[in-house]
């Protein structure tokens, strides 16, 4: 059977404690910084601990159409050989449903001599840009994007002069990061500045200014909203990616759900991404607090949603009004997901997503087909649902290879059990 015949997979409920060891993959986040810096960079960067998934290879593949050499001497490697330049690609550049890449490579494409066309897949298409496009315009560069969302023309001018410009970040922190990486390849020195104080998950704004120095970049922060980039461009390096937080909390959930031990090579506490912070959440379980504003770890939340579901009382997420925008309406396909499993086990409020906590859902059988709207997190997290309950079903199971390719893999290897072949 091959990946795009797997169309379903049944999760069997695990009676014993999750025990192993599961390293998770590389970082989304930081691979596809690293890739795009480097590849701004002059000379030859290794990059090592890297994330090899659809949002990664849609980067790898973009920056090889801009004439960027990147090769992949093994499963976790990227070498990144640039002189410093992207040039035009010949054809629209695909980019799936991968927003880091989408959104990075729209600021990036203003440093080309030519015409870029940043594109992705239906759901990508949905995905608003439009914050972005009117920060590129402000700094003189010409781009279109008709719809507010993908796809996005570029008519780039080999680079742009830099000035100030001012972002509004509250639907996705990515048009900020685009805008800080692209800012050190400028003309002059770029000032990156938010309209509101509000921004989505601050934290990926560090993790692109952490990225952005390993790589020779100069930044500072005139106040808590702005940023100065000075003109430096970047410095080929060889660069180590940390593994992935988000991966990590579904492997995290899964051992409180079980009692069990699963020994990830890495504490909680080196990890430096957001969602690194869900992880005392998660390990306050079956005691999570009634109310988890979502909106500094918000990958985290499809998992702790789950999650919630199986807590002592009822945990209402706040604070995640973007998950709307993500690869699917994550709000809506939570709500329908645990509804599915028992009707008002999650439901929106506004914005806000009420799960209905029963500690005795564990051990019933309750089938239940989830469909997963193409979002590797619904599909990932609604799988830890099946460890503890009959009958849970997750539709179009093929969809983790986003982010973590090996994901039914790894639960395997833990000893779980699928009906059904996983992809
Ligand atoms: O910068 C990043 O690497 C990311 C930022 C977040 O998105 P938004 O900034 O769009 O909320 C996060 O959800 C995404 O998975 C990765
Ligand atoms: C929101 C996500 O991805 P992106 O925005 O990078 O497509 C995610 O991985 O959960």
């Amino acid at each position: 059977m091959t990946d795009s015949e797997v169309r379903k997979l049944t999760i069997m409920p695990f009676a014993g404690a999750l025990r192993g060891k599961v390293t998770p993959p590389g970082s989304k986040s930081i691979t596809n910084r690293a890739l795009l810096v480097a590849a701004l960079a002059k000379g030859t960067s290794r990059l090592s601990g890297a994330l090899k998934s659809d949002d990664t290879l849609y980067m790898a593949q973009a920056l090889r159409a801009m004439g960027v050499t990147v090769e992949e001497p093994d499963a976790t490697s990227f070498v990144v050989t640039g002189d410093g330049r992207l040039r035009a690609p010949t054809a629209p550049l695909f980019l799936g449903n991968a927003g880091t890449a989408t959104r990075f490579l729209t600021a990036a494409a203003a440093l080309v001599e030519g015409q870029v066309v940043v594109d992705g897949d239906e759901h990508m298409r949905k995905r608003p840009i439009a914050p972005l496009v009117t920060a590129l315009r402000t700094l003189g560069v010409a781009v279109e994007a008709p719809s507010g969302c993908p796809p996005v023309t570029i008519a780039g001018q080999g680079g742009f002069a830099g000035g100030r410009v001012e972002v509004d970040g509250g639907l996705s922190s990515q048009y900020v990061s685009a805008l800080l990486m692209a800012g050190a390849c400028a003309r002059g020195p770029v000032e990156v500045a938010l309209t509101g104080k509000e921004i989505g998950a601050r934290g990926y704004v560090d993790l692109t200014l952490a990225t952005m120095a390993a790589f020779g970049a100069k930044v500072s922060q005139p106040d808590a909203a702005s940023w100065r980039i000075e003109p430096t461009g970047y410095r080929a390096a060889d660069y180590l990616i940390e593994p992935d937080a988000s991966a990590a909390t579904y492997l995290w959930a899964a051992e409180v759900l079980t009692g069990g031990a699963i020994d990830l090579g890495v504490p909680a506490a080196a990890f430096t991404q957001p969602d690194a912070k869900a992880h005392a959440l998660i390990a306050a379980f079956p005691n999570l607090p009634a109310e988890i504003d979502g909106s500094q770890m918000q990958d985290a939340v499809p998992t702790l949603a789950v999650l919630a579901a199986f807590n002592r009382t009822p945990v209402r997420f706040t604070g995640i009004a973007n998950l709307r925008v993500k690869e699917c309406d994550r709000v809506s396909a939570l709500s329908q997901g645990l509804s599915r499993i028992r009707p008002g086990l999650g439901v929106e409020e506004g914005d806000d997503l009420l799960v209905a906590s029963d500690p005795g859902l564990a051990g019933q059988t309750l089938p239940a087909e989830i469909d997963t709207f193409a979002d590797h997190r619904i599909a990932m997290s609604f799988a830890l649902a099946g460890l503890k309950i009959g009958g849970i079903t997750i539709l179009d199971p093929a969809c983790v290879a986003k982010t973590y390719p090996d994901y039914w893999r790894a639960l395997a290897s833990l000893g779980v059990r699928f009906e059904g072949e996983a992809p």
